[in-house]
């Protein structure tokens, strides 16, 4: 080894030695945090998004390189996530099984040392938070290509919990198998949905492989892990969960797909300035009902990022809207105008204001 190596590599040793030493420091300042949020309030979350945001905001303003700006979002997720563990357990119940992209959301969010719970719908989910089994919940909303997921719509009639966050996870699809080389492929195996966001390039690249329809991308992860001529379509935490070889990366037709996920909780996050409020509403069956309704929001000067319709399934012909406004419900501009909406409809309920996704 050159005598220029062997010095870097000792320097890289010695700011290691610092940054552990460092890490620890900090550590002591989240468990002191920890105690002072109990002292205040024996059941708040300890989770702070908000804080979260600030720091990575900062950091990143503040870096000037090489070290790549993106690569602190990843750091210090790790480093937050392991420091809340010592604050106390985060319990984070999800869609499952494991490797999904609902779980890749959830370590965007929540990093890997939270304790996942992962179960098999989203009812499961809310019930999960609702009975105070676990502090979070996540559960899909929507997705660029497949549109808005309505069991999750349908779900917040009747649930009391609140929206804590969301998280912009992309869907990428990536052909793995054990071996990780082309020529072994006998057969791939994978969810319904990811063979159908493959299919020109599974008819291009692989026309006379036989595609198996399973239950999750997992599923068909696990399946290859046994069978060498066996290869999956799934996610890149897939191949690292189930130790597979990714063959060829992002083979998915649309390179644009994205899902939307809900972050549940029951109680509300702190306010950032960059937040967003979810509402649910139905109005009265009549002409202009909601054009009315939805004119506080103009006049209040608040954007509305989306609006849903969804059957109430109490009275025919009724509907039920969920709406998202830019703004927090403790800013005076919103709260007037759900006021002024509320008064207007059948039933109105605050979903939650929580941050925009940054
Ligand atoms: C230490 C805190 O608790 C948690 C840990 C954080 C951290 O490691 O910096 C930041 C926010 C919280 O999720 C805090 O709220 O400041």
């Amino acid at each position: 080894m050159s005598d220029d190596l062997q010095g870097h590599r000792q320097e890289i040793d010695r700011i290691d030695d610092q940054i552990l030493r460092l890490l620890n420091e900090r550590s002591k300042s989240v468990i002191e945090i920890g105690k002072l949020k109990k002292q205040r309030d024996a059941e708040a979350h300890l989770h702070t998004p908000a804080r979260e945001a600030a720091i990575f905001e900062r950091l990143s303003k503040q870096n000037t390189g090489p070290f790549p700006t993106d690569a602190i979002r990843a750091v210090y997720r790790e480093i937050m996530s392991a420091s809340l563990s010592l604050e106390g357990p985060q319990k984070v119940a999800y869609l499952g099984p494991r490797a999904t992209f609902t779980h890749m959301a959830c370590m965007q969010k929540f990093g890997s040392s939270a304790q996942y719970i992962p179960v098999n719908s989203i009812k499961d989910v809310f019930s999960e938070v609702e009975r105070g089994r676990a502090h979070f919940g996540v559960v899909p909303i929507e997705n660029t290509t497949e549109g808005v997921v309505n069991h999750t719509l349908d779900m917040f009639v009747d649930s009391s919990l609140l929206i804590y966050g969301e998280v912009l996870q992309e869907v990428a699809h990536h052909l793995m198998s054990k071996s990780g080389v082309a020529g072994d492929i006998k057969r791939v195996y994978s969810h319904p949905h990811a063979i159908a966001q493959c299919r020109n390039w599974l008819e291009t690249n692989l026309p006379h492989v036989p595609v198996s329809e399973v239950a999750s991308t997992a599923r068909a992860a696990e399946l290859s892990v046994d069978d060498p001529s066996a290869a999956a379509i799934a996610s890149e935490l897939a191949s690292q969960l189930y130790g597979l070889k990714v063959i060829t990366a992002r083979i998915e037709d649309n390179i644009n797909n994205f899902t939307r996920f809900l972050v549940l909780s029951q109680k509300a996050p702190e306010r950032t300035g960059r937040d967003k409020t979810s509402l649910m509403l139905s109005v009265k069956d009549k002409v202009g009902a909601l054009y009315d309704l939805l004119r506080p929001f103009a006049s209040h000067g608040l954007n509305m990022t989306k609006i849903e319709s969804r059957p109430s399934r109490r009275k025919a012909w009724e509907y039920i809207f969920f709406v998202d406004i830019e703004g927090h419900i403790d800013e005076e501009r919103v709260k007037k105008a759900a006021e002024e909406v509320k008064s207007r409809c059948l039933f109105m309920k605050i979903l939650g204001s929580y941050p925009a996704y940054s």
